[in-house]
């Protein structure tokens, strides 16, 4: 998957100084980042109806679009997909599975505890910046 998200990132970039007559991705860039947020946040929520109306063909499709639509505010925020696959294995590396860190960095012990020990301390940490927010 990662290698079509490299290809579509790379035509995106390549798309972008198109005329926006001819390219829904040169459009977008000439929109700006806000057109290219409310495209993504759409998409997103496409995605979310489909898959909780039970129609799995239609998430299928809409995640396709939400895909692309992240790959355009990608370019559009300077960032690469490598940039991501980096922070997913940073995350994968400290809790076993790709999930999002706690806000405030765990201090964890030089020897990477259990998955169940790294498990808790993510929730604590959860639980605590809930507490603080
Ligand atoms: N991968 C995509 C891609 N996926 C989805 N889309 C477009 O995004 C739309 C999905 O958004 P919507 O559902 O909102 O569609 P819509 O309602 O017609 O859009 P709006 O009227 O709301 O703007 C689809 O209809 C496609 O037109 C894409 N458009 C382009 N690409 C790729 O981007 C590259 C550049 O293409 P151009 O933008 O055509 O130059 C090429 O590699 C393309 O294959």
């Amino acid at each position: 998957m990662s290698d079509s998200i490299e290809r579509l990132y790379q035509a995106v970039i390549a798309a972008r100084d198109l005329d926006p007559a001819g390219s829904r991705t040169a459009r977008l860039f000439q929109r700006g980042p806000a057109k290219m947020a409310k495209k993504l946040a759409e998409e997103a929520i496409e995605v979310v109806i489909d898959a909780v109306s039970g129609k799995p063909d239609a998430v299928i499709r809409e995640s396709a679009d939400l895909l692309y639509n992240l790959t355009v505010l990608w370019a559009s925020a300077g960032v690469k997909p490598q940039d991501v696959w980096s922070e997913m294995a940073r995350r994968e590396r400290l809790l076993g599975i790709a999930e999002k860190l706690p806000k405030t960095a765990v201090k964890l012990p030089k020897s990477t505890p259990e998955p169940a020990v790294r498990r808790r301390i993510v929730a604590l940490e959860n639980r605590l910046r809930k507490r603080q927010s």
